[in-house]
Parts: structure tokens; sequence; C-alpha cells
């Protein structure tokens, strides 16, 4: 159905003994959409996109997409499905260059897909998108974090995911990076893709997300649009503070 979010959690609780990571979330992502994840630390956000992503089994509740439950399925069967992430410590090979990475994410789609790529050609074609072909040579080690912020997105890029999970990708980035990473995002979002975005640059967040969903204590304390998640009273007392903050 048209109108079913490409992913969903209905009712996830994540209990790590006694303490209660994520409480009973429920929250929906939509086609050509960003949707923000937001909340202070320790409020359960990498602990969610574990549970979407298959890292972590939930304690209880269901993880859809496409309205299928996966909630039992491999990490690899729910990449197969178009689901892909970023991480928030940087998770690149770096004593490669930046062209390599995105090889290596190629060939190792190309070993577990049926929609085959053209590595070398999907490569240069996603480095020119994300703005990364003048250091495409480079190795890793050798670039400032905030583009390897992007190198990440364009590696997750090139299994052709109809989902994006990015967490705190602009973390590194200086003011002019996440500017253009925002127009990224948002032409990424306007070619269909669907992202969910763990981010502290509440500026960014409210700039790019057509929905947000603020976490507080491993539960959604609000959700919405920007405008109302701006000025919703205990969102601000609880993590962002007054709007001049967010301006
Ligand atoms: N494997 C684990 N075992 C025990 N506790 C954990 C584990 N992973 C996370 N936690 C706890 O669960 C809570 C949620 O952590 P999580 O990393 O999901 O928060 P977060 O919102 O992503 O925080 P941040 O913004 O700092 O990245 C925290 O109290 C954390 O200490």
């Amino acid at each position: 159905m048209a109108d079913t979010p490409i992913l969903e959690t209905r009712g996830v609780t994540v209990r790590f003994g006694g303490h209660v990571a994520v409480k009973d979330v429920n929250i929906e992502v939509r086609r050509g959409t960003v949707t923000g994840l937001i909340g202070p630390n320790g409020a359960g956000k990498t602990t969610l996109f574990n549970t979407i992503t298959g890292l972590q089994r939930p304690t209880s509740g269901t993880v859809l997409l496409d309205g299928v439950d996966v909630t039992g399925s491999a990490p690899h069967n729910r990449a197969r499905m178009g689901l892909a992430r970023t991480f928030q410590r940087l998770e690149l090979f770096v004593s490669l260059s930046v062209r390599d990475n995105l090889r290596v994410a190629g060939d190792i789609h190309n070993a577990n897909s049926r929609n085959r790529i053209d590595v070398d050609a999907e490569a240069d074609r996603l480095l020119e998108l994300t703005g990364l072909t003048d250091i495409a040579d480079k190795d890793v080690s050798d670039i400032p974090t905030g583009r390897a912020r992007v190198v990440e997105v364009a590696r997750a890029l090139m299994t052709s995911p109809r989902i994006l999970l990015l967490d705190e990708p602009a973390s590194g980035q200086t003011e002019q990076e996440t500017e253009e990473f925002a127009s990224l995002l948002t032409a990424l979002a306007g070619d269909g893709l669907a992202i969910c975005l763990v981010e502290h640059d509440i500026p960014l967040v409210m700039k790019i997300c057509s929905t947000i969903y603020v976490l507080d204590y491993g539960a959604v304390l609000a959700s919405g649009v920007p405008d109302v998640i701006k000025n919703d009273p205990a969102v601000i007392n609880a993590y962002i503070g007054t709007e001049e903050d967010v301006a």
C-alpha cells in the first residue's frame, strides 16, 4: 500500500538487565522524507537504530519494513530489503582510499544481492553526487572527519538502499560542510530515499526533517513537525532549551 510507512517500530522495548534503554517506542519513517530522532545522551537513539537494523533484539515489540515484520530477521536480510546505516563512531577502512571504501561496499553488495551494480561506475557516480571526487584517491586516514562522515554516507549508498539510518553524521563537520550535507540529504530524500537521522545538531534537524521524534529516558517524549517540536515545553525543558538556541 502506498500509505504504508517504509519503516515502522511498534511498541519496541529494549532492556539491558534492569535498565530500560528503549521504552514502548512507535515511530514511522516514510519514503522521500527525512525523519529526525533526537534526545539527550543516553536517551536510547542508537539502541533503537540497533534494533531496527537487527544488531539488537528487542525485549518486546516489532520492527516492520514495508509492512513486513522483520523483528526476527538477521541484519543482512534487512540490508537486502534496502536498509543501510552509518555509525556514530566512524567505521571506515582508514588505510584504503575514499574510492576503495566505496568499491568494497559495492563488491559486498554484489556478493549478497540479486540487484548487481557496476561497482566502478556507481562509485564514480556517488563520489560526484556527494562532492567527494576531489579526494577520491586519498586514504581515509588523510581526510578531515567532516568529509569522512560524507564518505560513510556515500559508502552506505553503494548498496542502493531505500532506507538510510544516519547516526550523528554531522558530528565533526564544519558549518560549511554541514550546510552542504543538509543539501545532500534533502536531495537524496527528494529522489525518494527514506532517511532517519539521529543528530545533536538541532538547527540541522529543524531545517531538513519533516517529522521529528524526541526520545527521553528511552520513551517518545514528543513527535511532530519541527515547529511543534521546537515550541513544545517538555522538549525545551528536557533537551533543546529556548527557541533562540534552535533558530
Ligand atoms: N549493550 C548495552 N548494555 C547495557 N546498557 C546499554 C547497552 N547499550 C546501551 N546501553 C544503555 O542504554 C541507554 C541508551 O543508550 P544509547 O546509546 O542508545 O543512547 P543514545 O540516545 O544513542 O545516546 P548518545 O546520544 O550519547 O549516543 C544508556 O543508558 C546506555 O548506557
